[in-house]
């Protein structure tokens, strides 16, 4: 499943960027920004039936700010919770499809309008479909518990990732970015999944962290990485959506446990409160903190970094000022 020729693009678009390419940051903080109401089970994906046009925007303000990946507005967009809305199977489907078409439209008039202007500076972008762990479709923040309780199954999860991958894929996506898995079994359904689909694009699979040491279910981050060292399908594993704080000591652990590419884009900081679905304030990083530790997240070995929640384009605009600025 997919084109053979993407499957080294990933590797390449970190060699163009320098050696470490930027992903792009929050995509539904940056649609509330915008005023869009996404207090509801579909989160983001929400948007995808009320105001595409502004999914479409908010990607040209990440590319505007210099993200050599954009991330699609897939992460809660699922057939079920799309059905619980009253949307038919083929609905669903087709809006699966739309957000993978949506940021392709926006990296392709971006890159045109590039194209003809001397001396940009940016790079063609490529497009990551998200996949939403199985707890953020849940939608009760059991994407950084992994909790999921003792009746879900490898085989549940397989079935519930199944589908919306295939689509992903179909719909003409560059990569797979699984987002805030917090278990070891879903990792491994992800793994299975690409294996059985036969998927021949480039795909990395990001944890939640709540403890900057381990997945959010306590398992180790070693025994995650040991499966997915045997999978030739991820090319790139790491952290989203954890506090930024973690990130350089996760970046130097996961440099210990493989030797894939390691992605990492962090939050702000504060904390998602799951049953009043909102932001809590903590201990933040600006835009200037994002500036300087971006370099030492690259230093120390991340070769895809950008921001996730509570990040904004002008975080991502310091993030790519600070890996691609600075040799
Ligand atoms: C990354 S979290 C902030 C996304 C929203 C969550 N799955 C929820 O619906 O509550
Ligand atoms: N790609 C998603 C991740 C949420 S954790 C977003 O930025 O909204
Ligand atoms: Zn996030």
């Amino acid at each position: 499943m997919g084109l053979k020729r993407a499957t080294t693009s990933l590797e390449q678009v970190i060699e163009k960027a320098g050696g470490c390419a930027v992903v792009d940051g929050g995509f539904a903080t940056q649609l509330e920004r915008h005023g869009a109401a996404i207090n509801d089970p579909l989160w983001s994906a929400l948007c995808l039936i009320k105001d595409p046009h502004l999914i479409e925007q908010v990607h040209l303000e990440y590319l505007e700010a210099g993200a050599d990946i954009l991330v699609t507005s897939s992460y809660q967009a699922t057939i079920p919770g799309f059905l619980s809305k009253g949307l038919s199977i083929n609905e669903g489907e087709s809006l699966l499809m739309k957000s993978v078409k949506l940021a392709v439209e926006a990296r392709d008039s971006f890159w045109d309008a590039m194209e003809a202007t001397p001396e940009h500076g940016y790079n063609r972008a490529l497009v990551a479909a998200s996949i939403g762990s199985y707890g953020a479709y849940l939608a009760d923040g059991s994407e950084y518990s992994g909790c999921y309780g003792p009746d879900v199954t490898l085989d549940n999860l397989k079935d519930f990732h199944r589908r919306r991958l295939q689509i992903l894929v179909e719909a003409g996506s560059d990569l797979l970015a699984f987002e805030t898995i917090p278990n070891k079994l879903e990792a491994q359904a992800c793994i299975e999944l690409l294996e059985e689909e036969d998927v021949n694009i480039p795909s990395w699979i990001c944890f939640s962290s709540v403890d900057g040491e381990n997945a959010p279910s306590g398992e180790s981050f070693e025994e995650c990485l040991d499966m997915i060292n045997k999978s030739d399908k991820v090319h790139a594993v790491g952290i989203n959506c954890a506090p930024p704080h973690f990130t350089e000591m996760l970046i130097c652990k996961f440099k210990k446990l493989t030797d894939k590419a390691i992605v990492v884009y962090p939050n702000s900081g504060e904390i998602w409160d799951g049953r009043a679905k909102r932001w809590l304030p903590s201990k933040c990083f600006d835009d200037d903190n994002f500036e300087y530790f971006a370099r030492r997240w690259r230093d120390s070995g991340a070769s895809l970094i950008g921001g996730c929640c509570r990040t904004t384009p002008s975080t991502i605009a310091a993030i790519s000022k600070a890996v691609k600025e600075n040799p």
